[in-house]
């Protein structure tokens, strides 16, 4: 009974959040790092098919980078990151692509279907949908690297129409058709912004932003544009986190509701954010 209870009152907390978010597109980054084992990527997607059956519309845009790198070493390739890019040759980018939108992309797909659910895997270059332009770091060339320039919304939305959860590996097109590898946050956001999608959610490896990298109890629950910025030319904010903080001050900046950064490796970490009032994690305000 008191168990029945417990389940009640979370329900009922849950309610008004269920409304709010009827209907609305949420947009789920799923982080490599967060990807840790089956088990948590079985919970993550659970969470995911919870929304979509209460009526929201999840979007997933899946990184990946741990698995690249790893496949990378097996075959003797040297792995080398710039500012949180991966410097992309065009070896490099045939392996991303591989693990990307072959080997991740279609492990989420097969754990949606193991649920019931109704999923579509796809890259950024299906339907035309993420157009690049070479990325230059700092006026460098880092290879095969997309900075995105635009994104046709057309495929999501014909998805989305049809009820389908659509699972997106971040590869783009340039042009003239050549393929570049995108950071998977960058996807994440250019997407949320062009679909104007009500949340933005990252789930990485990590509680949120910390003061202190190596200090979990310096946790930093709510973020504006300036401190993110300043926290970035401190070096507090490094590695990995730096792309993901620039595309949370861009999504901000462009039509995204709400941009959280949450840890993935904690269990129900995203129905904790979205349907209770815990706030958990770092969220981004203008
Ligand atoms: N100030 C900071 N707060 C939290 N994490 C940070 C910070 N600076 C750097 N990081 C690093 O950023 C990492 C998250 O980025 P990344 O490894 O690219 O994750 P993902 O695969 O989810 O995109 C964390 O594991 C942490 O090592
Ligand atoms: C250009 C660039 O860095 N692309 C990323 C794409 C995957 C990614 O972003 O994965 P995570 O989200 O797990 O870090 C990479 O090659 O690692």
């Amino acid at each position: 009974m008191e168990a029945f209870i417990e389940k009640a009152k979370t329900l009922i907390e849950a309610l008004p959040y269920i409304q709010r978010f009827a209907g609305k597109i949420v947009v789920i980054k799923y982080g490599g790092s967060a990807m840790i084992d089956e088990d948590l990527k079985l919970s993550v997607i659970k969470d995911i098919v919870l929304m979509k059956l209460v009526g929201l519309k999840p979007i997933i845009v899946h990184g990946g980078g741990k698995e690249i790198s790893y496949w990378m070493d097996r075959v003797n390739l040297q792995t080398q990151f710039i500012e949180g890019l991966r410097v992309t040759d065009a070896e490099t980018m045939e392996i991303a692509e591989m693990i990307l939108s072959g080997k991740v992309n279609k492990s989420l797909v097969q754990l949606m279907f193991q649920q019931g659910m109704k999923a579509v895997g796809i890259s950024g270059k299906d339907g035309a949908m993420i157009n690049v332009e070479k990325k230059l770091v700092n006026g460098k060339d880092i290879g095969f690297v997309g900075n995105i320039k635009h994104v046709n919304t057309e495929v999501l939305e014909v998805l989305l129409n049809s009820d389908f959860i659509p699972i997106i590996a971040p590869i783009g097109l340039d042009e003239k058709g050549q393929s570049y590898n995108v950071n998977a946050d960058d996807a994440a956001g250019a997407i949320a912004s062009a679909m104007k999608a009500e949340k933005l959610v990252f789930l990485t490896d990590v509680e949120g932003v910390l003061l202190d990298p190596y200090d979990q109890r310096t946790l930093i629950t709510e973020i504006n544009v300036s401190k993110a910025e300043e926290l970035i030319q401190d070096g507090i904010i490094a590695g990995g986190m730096i792309p993901k903080i620039k595309c949370c001050i861009d999504a901000v900046n462009n039509n995204v509701g709400q941009v959280h950064i949450l840890d993935g490796r904690v269990d129900h970490s995203l129905l904790l954010e979205v349907f209770t009032n815990s706030g958990i994690g770092t969220m981004m305000v203008k």
